[in-house]
């Protein structure tokens, strides 16, 4: 994956899948983010699709390109996506990326493009429910060019468990006031490691200063930070953990391979200081200044825990 200036397909590149996402715009540095294995790979491409195997996980992406309405397109892609991720036998996908360009802006019927993209998701969701259960991890954020880009990781059964907040309703449950479809998607995902030594991961879902279904605290940057930064204190907690039947827990200061969203260039500055206090100083932060799915957030925030209290 690359954040770059503009969007390049997804294509297969010395035989491993190559993405450019226009996440980042003219003033700022594109960076790589790549998924390795010490196992041999094995990829190819069908259709619309790109993607690699290891034997124990899958990668997968896409790109719906722009549409008048996405719905169609969109679950048709996912639809494809879960018969390949299907066939190949990895039939949990923990976690999932979902680039859409000029998110809060209106489709040609008037519907916001996020509610257009969550009807087609969900649609897909609902006609794969008895093979692919489980929804994932994700994020869903506004990309800088039309289109969207999706990519995915998937498993094999019996390593994910999917986590929700007891501070928010679980996104597929939220009240149609925030569009026709929910959005399907997971708080977060715990994967268990089945190799000796190695620890088990939270990967966490784009999080923002949502409780219950609600955005709280309007217009104000340093609350929406300080409640981003709680809801996942809270998800990755012993405490919410143990309620899933998990034994270990997490700090912030674990939380590594970040991204920050955010969605006014002028709260950069104020976003940086905060996170470089709450965050390990070791941790790997990219910020990305986009819209989010919901006009009133400010910001939002992934990463991937991975130290277990524990250990340490
Ligand atoms: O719709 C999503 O997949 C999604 C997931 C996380 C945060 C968010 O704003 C959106
Ligand atoms: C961020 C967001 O849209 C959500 O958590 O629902």
């Amino acid at each position: 994956m690359i954040y770059q200036h503009t969007s390049e397909p997804p294509v297969l590149r010395d035989g491993a899948p190559q993405v450019g996402v226009h996440m980042v715009d003219a003033g700022a540095e594109p960076f790589a983010e790549v998924w390795l294995t010490d196992k041999p790979a094995r990829s190819g491409t069908l259709d619309a699709l790109v993607w690699a195997e290891d034997g124990e996980y899958l990668f997968c992406a896409f790109r719906v390109e722009k549409q008048a309405v996405y719905r169609q397109p969109v679950r048709a892609a996912y639809e494809a996506a879960f018969e390949l991720a299907d066939r190949l036998g990895y039939t949990k996908i923990f976690r999932m990326w979902n680039l859409v360009g000029h998110i809060t802006r209106d489709n040609a019927e008037g519907m916001e493009n996020y509610r257009d993209f969550c009807i087609g998701r969900a649609e897909a969701f609902e006609r794969w429910s008895s093979r692919i259960g489980s929804m994932p991890a994700a994020t869903g954020i506004g990309a800088l060019s039309d289109g969207i880009d999706c990519y995915f990781l998937a498993c094999r059964e019996g390593k994910a468990t999917f986590l929700e907040n007891p501070l928010q309703t679980p996104a597929y449950k939220y009240p149609d006031q925030y569009g026709p479809k929910s959005p399907s998607f997971a708080r977060a995902t715990y994967l268990t490691q089945v190799e000796e030594h190695a620890t088990n991961i939270v990967y966490v879902s784009g999080t923002a200063s949502i409780i219950g279904d609600e955005t709280v605290c309007l217009e104000d940057i340093d609350g929406q930070l300080d409640l981003t930064i709680g809801n996942i204190e809270t998800l990755i907690s012993r405490g919410n953990l143990w309620l899933h039947g998990i034994g270990d827990g997490y700090r912030i200061a674990d939380l590594d391979f970040i991204k920050v969203y955010v969605r006014d260039a002028e709260h950069l500055p104020v976003v940086r200081a905060k996170c470089a206090e709450v965050f390990a100083a070791h941790a790997n932060v990219v910020y990305l200044n986009v819209d989010v799915c919901r006009p009133d957030l400010l910001v939002e925030i992934e990463g991937i825990c991975r130290q277990e209290i524990a250990d340490r």
